[in-house]
């Protein structure tokens, strides 16, 4: 897990992919909580609006029957007929086909005192009956006569009344006074008709709403009477209860529903969080790529070339496709090759401080060592090694009468000679004292050696600087002593040690002079 989030991409990735998901969180969030309830709301308002069409559907049935019973109480014919003018009128009007023809179970007539003037209509068991008042065969009618009668002489006006009837079965009654239909006139009598709702009727009424609906009588109940159930994604099941007779009865209207408008919203919403989900994708995607271009790239391209300044000597050149860059990383590269192009000067310059002596500018004993034991440390030119040790002479009377500025320029000037004569051949001047100095000169033999110190001697002796107070001599002079590598001086301090005590022989026998520092071996027949 640590080494998957050291990673910039993966930590970048998974930043990207904890938005995505809070994003796709979020719209699922605002679906569920704010768009969802607007659209539950809206299918309860259209299936509210679809149960009024049916009601309303139920009404115009009714108003059907309403000018059904109006026709036939403001014709004359029955009018005479109630008044009992017109007894043909059962022959010509009262038979079985009126009734089917008209979709009736029963037309009841009632005379002016509202007694029973005529029943017609199917009996329980469905027998066609046709009487004068509801003795028998008729007096199945008793309980529609009964009801007819109580509801007249409660009724203050002369309308038409309509009903509903939800009994065993499911039908609708009109009735409505018995008037002339050209005189006003008092009422002669009442009709009442009563129609069934079969079937057909039922079926008829979903064409004509569209409305997936079922009737049905129920009980009267306490609470809502409208129900709402989403059976299915599709589908919805909606209930309304209409009030019916007799009183504690009631009709319900069964609507299935189609759930279209929730099913287009969910399509809707469904697209726009696929697209979402897909457009944050790749957007995801692009992003990550132009991290891989833009930054990780440079970035591997900066990390693979400060890998090689580590491990190159020689300072690499930084890629083109690095320095061109004008951006941050660009700027980070350039700063970074200008921090170490510093920082490389000032290591030299350490360097060079910690070798040289600051006044006269020559080596110091450091780096005389160091390139001493590296000498010595070559098979091939070891027993070729010598060096000198070279001393002011009078030093001490030269400060103190020229002062010690005097002194180190006097010093300086020494110093440089020694170079001029010395560096050419590859020697190392080095200030290794106050007014000591010593030359490394590898592969060199004794007799060279020699040579060269006297060379030396003659340069500065050339110089003629003054040194008036000198008791050996009126300009600066210098002793030198000079040894070689041999058998038992393979150490620079043996070599120095030996070069010292030369550098005191020429002291002691007078100085500005050479002096070698030889074993009994080396020294010339002369000197032995
Ligand atoms: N101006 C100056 N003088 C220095 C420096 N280092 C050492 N000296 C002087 O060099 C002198 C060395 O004197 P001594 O060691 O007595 O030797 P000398 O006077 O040269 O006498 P001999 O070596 O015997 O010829 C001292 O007076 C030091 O003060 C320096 O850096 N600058």
């Amino acid at each position: 897990m640590t080494t998957v989030l050291t990673s910039l991409r993966n930590r970048f990735l998974l930043s990207l992919c904890g938005v995505l998901c809070l994003a796709l969180l979020a719209l699922v969030l605002i679906a569920r909580y704010q768009i969802m309830p607007i659209l539950l709301e809206d299918e309860e308002t259209f299936a509210s609006a679809e149960l009024d069409r049916a009601e309303r559907a139920l009404g115009s049935e009714l108003n059907h029957m309403r000018r059904l019973v109006e026709d036939w109480a403001y014709w004359d014919d029955s009018f005479d007929f109630v008044s009992g003018k017109r007894p043909e009128y059962v022959d010509s009007n009262l038979y079985e086909d009126t009734l089917e023809t008209l979709d009736l179970e029963l037309m009841l007539f009632l005379d002016a005192d509202r007694e029973a003037f005529w029943v017609v209509g199917y009996d329980e068991e469905g027998e066609f009956t046709s009487c004068p008042g509801v003795a028998p065969p008729c007096d199945w009618a008793e309980p529609a006569r009964d009801f007819l009668v109580r509801h007249i002489e409660q009724k203050a006006d002369d309308a038409t009344d309509t009903w509903l009837l939800a009994q065993s079965e499911l039908a609708m009654a009109a009735l409505s006074p018995i008037h002339q239909s050209r005189e006003a006139s008092p009422a002669a009598g009442w009709l009442a008709m009563v129609r069934p709702f079969n079937a057909p009727w039922i079926e008829q009424l979903r064409d004509t709403t569209g409305i997936q609906m079922e009737l049905s009588p129920v009980p009267q109940q306490e609470g809502p009477i409208q129900y709402l159930e989403r059976v299915s994604p599709t589908h919805m099941a909606a209930q309304r209860l209409i009030p019916a007779l007799p009183p504690n009865r009631a009709v319900r209207i069964d609507a299935l529903l189609p759930r279209q408008r929730y099913q287009a919203s969910l399509e809707t919403f469904r697209f726009a969080l696929y697209w979402t989900g897909g457009v944050l994708i790749v957007t995801l995607l692009i992003v990550l790529w132009l991290l891989e271009r833009m930054v990780l790239l440079p970035l591997r391209q900066f990390t693979h070339y400060t890998q090689r300044v580590h491990r190159e000597v020689v300072l690499p050149a930084m890629p083109d496709s690095l320095a061109a860059r004008h951006d941050e990383i660009g700027t980070l590269a350039r700063e970074f090759r200008h921090l170490l192009d510093h920082q490389r000067k000032q290591s030299e310059q350490l360097l060079e401080l910690s070798q040289h002596d600051p006044l006269t500018g020559v080596a110091n004993r450091r780096l005389f060592d160091e390139r001493f034991a590296e000498a010595l440390s070559l098979r091939s030119a070891r027993h070729r090694t010598s060096a000198m040790m070279i001393d002011i002479d009078h030093f001490k009377l030269y400060n103190d009468h020229y002062g010690h500025q005097a002194g180190d320029i006097c010093l300086m000037t020494l110093a440089q000679c020694m170079e001029d004569c010395l560096k050419p051949h590859g020697f190392l001047v080095a200030r290794t004292g106050g007014e000591e100095f010593s030359v490394l000169l590898p592969g060199t033999s004794l007799d060279i050696a020699l040579a060269h110190a006297r060379e030396l001697l003659k340069a500065i002796n050339a110089l003629e600087m003054p040194h008036e107070f000198s008791p050996t001599s009126t300009s600066v002079t210098v002793s030198i002593g000079v040894a070689a590598h041999q058998a038992d001086m393979t150490t620079p301090s043996d070599i120095m040690r030996a070069a010292d005590q030369a550098m005191y022989q020429a002291k002691t026998g007078g100085r500005n002079r050479v002096e070698a520092y030889r074993t009994s071996d080396q020294l010339s027949p002369v000197e032995r």
